[in-house]
């Protein structure tokens, strides 16, 4: 089984290997979540030049060889070139260097697999078929940003606000979470994906206070 987790990247350097269709990819996500993104590669696409531009990305221009990714001190390496041996040299140096690697062609480099993503504010909805069926990942993405909308984006604060106001309520932690139990049912999900927020924060604060009462 891949181990799941959410790593935070703000202000950290990544390298992509190769500038094309999957560098492509690999950066926009990389971008999204704030890390310093480096590409190698002799050519790039439009949208990668455009960031470029944009000063969103850094591009060193040229084919990989082995001991460009060491100025970089990258915490990932994603190696997208269209080279196997470009991609193999590559996944050398930066496991050398004690970065962690991404290959989407050369499982046998990969240390991790990027699943398909639905961001909805601090909600994060993610799928992954361990490399089974990239595709089926998409469509059930396409299906859960469905069932998902905006909405959530939104709710989460309220959220938040609500668990930091449960936090000073008397009782442990075990009694937070007998609160939270109580307070979360399936008509939450449903009134938010509706967009009636005031109401689904209505329905947690009663329940929160009907666990008070029940104790
Ligand atoms: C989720 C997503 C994230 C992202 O890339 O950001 C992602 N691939 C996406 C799309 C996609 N990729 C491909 C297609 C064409 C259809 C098809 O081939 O199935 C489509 C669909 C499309 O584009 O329509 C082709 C493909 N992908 C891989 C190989 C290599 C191989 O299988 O050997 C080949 C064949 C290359 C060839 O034939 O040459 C390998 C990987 N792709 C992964 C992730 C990892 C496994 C994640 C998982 O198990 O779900 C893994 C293992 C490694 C990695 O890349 O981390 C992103 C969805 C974005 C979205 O939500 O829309
Ligand atoms: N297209 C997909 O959905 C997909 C998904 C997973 C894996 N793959 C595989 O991943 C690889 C890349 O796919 P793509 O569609 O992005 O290819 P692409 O042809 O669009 O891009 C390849 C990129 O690699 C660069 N490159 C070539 N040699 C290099 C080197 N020595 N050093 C640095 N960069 C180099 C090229 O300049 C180009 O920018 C291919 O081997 C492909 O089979 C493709």
């Amino acid at each position: 089984m891949l181990y799941p987790l959410n790593l935070d990247l703000s202000g950290k350097s990544c390298v992509v290997i190769g500038g094309g269709r999957v560098a492509e990819r690999k950066v926009k996500g990389l971008i999204a979540a704030g890390a310093c993104v480096t590409v190698i590669a002799p050519v790039v696409t439009d949208t990668l030049q455009q960031l470029v531009g944009e000063h969103q990305l850094r591009w060193q221009a040229g084919v990989y060889a082995y001991g460009m990714l060491a100025p970089y001190q990258p915490l990932l390496v994603f190696c997208a070139a269209d080279s196997e041996n470009a991609n193999r040299e590559a996944a050398r140096e930066a496991k050398e260097i004690g970065a962690l690697v991404n290959a989407a062609a050369q499982p046998e480099l990969t240390d991790f697999q990027v699943p398909s993503r639905i961001v909805r504010g601090d909600l994060l909805l993610t799928v992954a078929t361990g490399g089974d069926s990239p595709a089926f990942s998409r469509l059930l993405r396409k299906r859960l940003e469905q069932e998902y909308p905006p909405s959530f984006a939104e709710f989460l604060p309220r959220l938040r606000v609500l668990r930091d106001e449960i936090k000073k309520l008397p009782g442990g932690s075990e009694e937070h979470q007998r609160r939270w139990r109580n307070a979360l049912n399936q008509s939450v999900i449903d009134l938010v994906r509706a967009g009636q927020l005031d109401r689904a924060e209505e329905e947690i604060r009663n329940g929160i206070i009907d666990a008070g009462a029940e104790s």
